[in-house]
């Protein structure tokens, strides 16, 4: 029987779950998304305001798609580091920097969103992508953002969210409650009841207990940022946060 991981395990919990399916991650990204995925990302990428020369940290990059698309901004004079715990994320994140044009601008290192291995003010923008749900201690990430941040750095985060209306969260939990929890069967390969790891039933199941956009955003000015926001997408079952560091 499938049981959610407890705040402890959750770490350990999450880097097994996205070794497993780095290989499945980004086509089934797409099948998840209605096809939305590049678009979500250009409009992250366009409210991130990047410019050619900034320094920019990819937290949680996974297998690299935004950070390319941050490469793919800044430039050759720019820099984009890309940070993540799973080292099967990571192996896929690479060989997809080694085919871009953009392998000299990208470095990517195995990290924790709670410890980043960074010294204070070394970035000019801190993102992160879908990814919020998944540590263990969401204050503490968006306070190790800021701690990364130049003074006047801008932070954003994009993730899933639990739509505010009805029919957007009735429509959110059909998709997942049917859809996920047969990922895990026919692509994952899940058979043995007894199996911990069930990476899709568990994202079916990850916005149980997380924080709602606007508390979401109160979390980002009690950890000291400013001009804060956040702008829902697809009946608010995405959305996008931001904030500044004074
Ligand atoms: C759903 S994937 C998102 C990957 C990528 N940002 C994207 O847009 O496709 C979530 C990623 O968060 C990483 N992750 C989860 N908890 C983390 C943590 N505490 N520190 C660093 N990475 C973490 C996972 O290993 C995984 O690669």
């Amino acid at each position: 029987m499938y049981r959610h991981p407890t705040p402890e395990e959750k770490e350990a919990y999450v880097r097994a779950l996205f070794d497993r399916i780095a290989s499945h991650y980004d086509r089934m990204n797409q099948i998840m998304s209605l096809g939305q995925w590049g678009r979500w990302h250009r409009i992250f990428a366009r409210m991130a305001g990047y410019r050619p020369g900034m320094r920019v940290l990819d937290v949680a990059c996974g297998t690299g798609d935004l950070t390319l698309l941050a490469a793919s901004r800044v430039g050759a004079e720019g820099r984009v580091v890309g940070v993540d715990i799973s080292p099967g994320m990571l192996a896929r994140a690479r060989e997809r920097v080694q085919a871009s044009p953009w392998a000299g601008v990208i470095e990517l290192c195995e990290g924790n969103a709670l410890d980043l291995p960074f010294p204070d003010g070394t970035f000019d923008i801190v993102t992160m992508g879908w990814a919020m749900r998944n540590v263990r201690d969401i204050p503490r990430t968006v306070a190790e953002a800021l701690r990364v941040l130049r003074p006047g750095g801008r932070y954003l985060n994009l993730d899933a969210a639990e739509p505010q209306g009805p029919i957007g969260r009735l429509l959110l939990r059909a998709w997942w409650g049917t859809l996920l929890p047969v990922i895990d069967r026919l692509v994952v390969g899940v058979r043995d009841p007894d199996e911990p790891v069930r990476p899709y039933t568990y994202l079916s199941r990850s916005l149980e207990g997380y924080p709602s956009p606007a508390r979401l955003e109160e979390i980002f000015r009690q950890a000291g940022f400013v001009e804060t926001g956040h702008v829902p997408l697809m009946m608010g079952s995405v959305c996008i946060h931001y904030g500044t560091r004074p």
